[in-house]
């Protein structure tokens, strides 16, 4: 005789719905870092869930387990341990249970684009800040990849570099390094007025660069180029790209025919000039194969990062560098300081490093007592060969991170966190202070929520998940996963954030991916960055709830636009210093949108002046 089923109840502690039990794992609603346990008695549950009962238990195997996402056909018997039991039955849940928000909807106008794409077009796709182009660009990275499409991505996923290396990152991915740097040196040598060196890899007659078999194969198989931030991609650049794609393709077809999806906005942070030639800024759509490769820009009009249709007016005529009387009045009203309750001050924007350097420490040492270190674990990944790439190359790569070598913290620390949590709440950006320090043991205990984001960033969660798997190329040997640092008797900093959560930060992993998503470097950080002050460059892109510029200092177009408009609301914006002699947008710009039908008949074009330009130029920014 067959022998029956044995009922099993499942009680979710933390979970979509709340503490609740079940009787079928089928009705469990799949939540993603749940903490959930099966049982063989009703009474067990409930006393697990810690409601009074009177029977006693048995149970004392206890353990921590990853509630499956959805289709993952695990078996929630079989469900990964993560901690053992001894603190198991002293755990209480978390009062308020965090909220995993559905994914983003894209909007009509998105969702237009995003079809282009899907129907293979090339796209370049613009709009004001905070129009959601990074989101777009993000879902459509997620198709490209999911879809088996050969993708070299600009530096979408690197938005944290230094301006600077953003521009290189991006060649030295596609070009190769050594290609790369020896096109640094044609450059240098067109400055000086020196003649062409002859081993010039990007000369019409030179086909050298076809002896790197690597860099040929990954152009001629690549599908889709994505480039984010392409404002700062100079026009120069831009048509040596365009060329040397057609020739190693040996495609005549704009840009060899790889398709090509860019974004950006050409009123934000332009390309690095070259302040020894003297030469006024060229834009990639300079470049003289830009209309052949994109069409009609597609302009995104939604403004989702402010809701105050007044204020998105007047960060749209600060663009444009044009500002009404009415509008220059409120900006030098903004002056006032802005005062929170929370203990928390605003982010403070400056131009360069150095400023935002000083400005953190500054603010650390005021901090009585001893910083507590976080140093990084960083792990080099794999070359596309196969081989190991060395600690000096590896240590190169992760030096353009946003997540820190060195990171040192104390209580009462002002700390943004550096990679998403939960949507909507706890996400890149959001800022709060270390209110102590404690193992993951100690926040189960007292219920504190220990934040584990995903190492793609863009789908997380708040609670524990599977360490980092897959293929040997994708997981650098000998890395620590996050499971072993939940595991860990470590202190990690307890953080509470501007809205009230609090979280225990251990560490994220940041990688550093080649061109085809090959992990090349990996450090393991806590993703979390002193966040009193931050400079301009870091900030685009970013969102931010609390900031205070002072724009006396600001020395180049575009750079005031880029620090006000990552305020989400006027409330919440100190500018000190405005002045609006200050508020410059390139004259280069404003025409091209003219002729593309991106500005408003109202806006005059200004008189641009090149030296001026340059000479505010220097090396720290
Ligand atoms: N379709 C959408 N629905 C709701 N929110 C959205 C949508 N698209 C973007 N957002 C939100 O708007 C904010 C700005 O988005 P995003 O950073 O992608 O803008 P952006 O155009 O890239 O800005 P910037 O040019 O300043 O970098 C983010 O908080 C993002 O979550």
């Amino acid at each position: 005789m067959p022998k029956a089923a044995k009922t099993k109840y499942y009680a979710v502690k933390i979970g979509k719905e709340g503490p609740k039990i079940y009787d079928s794992w089928d009705e469990v609603s799949r939540y993603p870092g749940a903490i959930h346990k099966a049982f063989s008695s009703l009474s067990q549950a409930e006393q697990w869930l810690g409601i009074q009962h009177n029977q006693d238990h048995n149970d004392s195997s206890t353990a921590l387990q990853r509630l499956p996402t959805p289709g993952d056909g695990a078996d929630p018997d079989n469900a990964i341990v993560i901690s053992d039991s001894e603190s198991e039955h002293s755990m209480v849940p978390p009062e308020e249970v965090p909220a995993v928000e559905p994914e983003i909807q894209l909007s009509p106008e998105q969702q237009q684009v995003f079809n282009m794409v899907k129907a293979g077009r090339s796209v370049f796709f613009t709009g004001a800040a905070g129009t959601g182009k990074s989101v777009l660009l993000r879902e459509i990275i997620k198709w490209c990849r999911g879809g088996g499409k050969r993708t070299a991505c600009g530096d979408c996923f690197n938005w944290d570099c230094e301006r600077k290396e953003k521009a290189e990152h991006l060649l030295g991915k596609i070009l190769g390094q050594d290609k790369y740097r020896r096109m640094k040196e044609r450059q240098e040598r067109e400055r000086l007025g020196l003649p062409p060196d002859e081993n010039d890899l990007l000369s019409e007659h030179d086909n050298k660069y076809e002896k790197n078999p690597r860099v040929v194969e990954r152009w001629r198989k690549v599908q889709v180029l994505i480039v984010d931030e392409i404002s700062m991609i100079d026009g120069i650049l831009f048509d040596k790209l365009e060329f040397l794609a057609r020739s190693i393709r040996r495609n005549q077809l704009p840009f060899g025919g790889i398709q090509l999806v860019l974004s950006g906005d050409f009123c934000q942070l332009p390309p690095v000039p070259d302040r020894f030639s003297k030469v006024a800024t060229i834009f990639s759509f300079d470049a003289k194969t830009w209309d052949s490769c994109v069409g009609k820009p597609v302009t995104l009009r939604k403004v989702f990062r402010q809701k105050e249709q007044a204020f998105v007016d007047m960060l749209n005529s600060m663009r444009f560098g044009q500002l009404t009387p009415p509008a220059i009045k409120t900006f030098r009203d903004l002056s006032r300081e802005v005062v929170y309750n929370d203990g928390l001050v605003p982010t403070e924007l400056f131009p360069t490093r150095a400023e935002v350097d000083r400005a953190n420490t500054e603010r650390l040492n005021k901090i009585p007592g001893d910083g507590i270190p976080f140093p990084a674990i960083d792990v080099p990944g794999w070359e596309e060969s196969g081989q190991r790439i060395s600690a000096e190359k590896a240590d190169k790569l992760l030096n353009n991170l946003i997540a820190q070598k060195f990171l040192t913290l104390k209580v009462g620390a002002q700390v943004m966190l550096i990679k998403n949590l939960v949507q909507g709440s706890l996400v890149n950006g959001t800022i709060g202070r270390v209110v102590g320090f404690a193992t993951t043991r100690d926040a189960l205990n007292k219920g504190t929520w220990i934040g584990v984001a995903d190492n793609k960033g863009d789908k997380s969660q708040v609670g524990l998940l599977q360490g980092q798997d897959g293929d040997k190329k994708n997981k650098p040997p000998g890395s620590e996963t996050v499971q072993q640092y939940l595991r860990s008797g470590r202190n990690w900093p307890i953080v509470k954030f501007s809205g009230g959560e609090e979280v225990l930060c251990v560490p994220a992993q940041f990688e550093v991916t080649n061109a085809e998503g090959l992990v090349q470097a990996r450090r393991d950080q806590v993703p979390l960055i002193l966040a009193w002050a931050l400079s301009i460059h870091k900030s685009q892109g970013q969102t931010l709830e609390r900031v205070r510029v002072d724009l006396g200092r600001i020395f180049e177009k575009g750079q005031a636009y880029v620090a006000l408009s990552r305020a989400t609301s006027i409330d919440r914006l100190q500018v000190l210093h405005f002045d609006p002699g200050k508020v410059m947008a390139h004259q280069r710009v404003l025409e091209w949108m003219r002729e593309h039908g991106g500005l408003p008949n109202t806006v005059n074009l200004p008189h641009d002046d090149i030296d001026e330009e340059l000479e505010f130029w220097g090396d720290d920014f």
